[in-house]
């Protein structure tokens, strides 16, 4: 089978893909994560997952298939990790008691065959009512810096989370059912 390598360095998305007994490397990918004004979510991570599978094929063997993923909430505007303490309350507080969207964007390419597929999962979630002290409790308990949204689902932040409609997987950063449709589509390989 060919090598599958993951070009994250979250540790979310790696721990998602050891569910499955499919062999795989890492290698984080280097790549600059900006936002343009103007584009939707989903081309945003969609954009972002290609530039990571992309940076990273460059260190890989012709048949390796290399697979990368990029997550951004969405409601009104695009949250990506928190800057600091001030932007973490400010994305809390306009997410909660309400309905948002998390977006992955996914890339398989391998450069042997020059197959690059990019696609996207969409995952509606809602936040429960939260008060001022809730939110700042929350922020110190540490867990939102590196979390799109300032929140993590799999957390702490799942006493945040009132409803989710869609893959769970997805929101916490790797959405594994549509990686198991491309893998099997395209590259005949079987996460079960
Ligand atoms: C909404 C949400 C996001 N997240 C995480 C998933 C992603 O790791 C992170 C969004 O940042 P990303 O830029 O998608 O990923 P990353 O920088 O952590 O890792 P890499 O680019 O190396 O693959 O937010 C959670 O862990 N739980 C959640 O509930």
């Amino acid at each position: 089978m060919n090598k599958l390598i993951l070009a994250s360095a979250s540790p979310r998305r790696k721990e998602i893909l050891e569910n499955f007994q499919v062999p795989f490397d890492i290698i984080p990918a280097n790549v600059e994560e900006s936002i343009h004004e103007g584009e939707e979510a989903k081309q945003i991570a969609m954009a972002l997952a290609f530039e990571k599978a992309l940076n990273v094929l460059q260190y890989c063997e012709a048949d390796d298939i290399v697979i990368a993923a990029d997550t951004v909430v969405y409601k009104n505007e695009i949250f990506g990790k928190p800057l600091n303490y001030e932007d973490a309350y400010r994305m809390l507080n306009l997410l909660q008691n309400d309905i948002h969207v998390v977006i992955s964007g996914i890339a398989v390419m391998q450069k042997s065959t020059d197959i690059k597929i990019v696609d996207f999962e969409s995952t509606k979630v809602k936040l429960k009512k939260l008060e001022h002290e809730r939110i700042q409790k929350y922020i110190e308990s540490g867990e939102v810096w590196d979390k799109a949204g300032s929140y993590a689902i799999q957390g702490k932040g799942s006493l945040l989370v009132d409803w989710i409609k869609g893959d769970y997987f997805n929101v916490v950063g790797l959405p594994i059912s549509k990686l198991d449709d491309i893998l099997r589509k395209y590259f005949k390989i079987e996460l079960m």
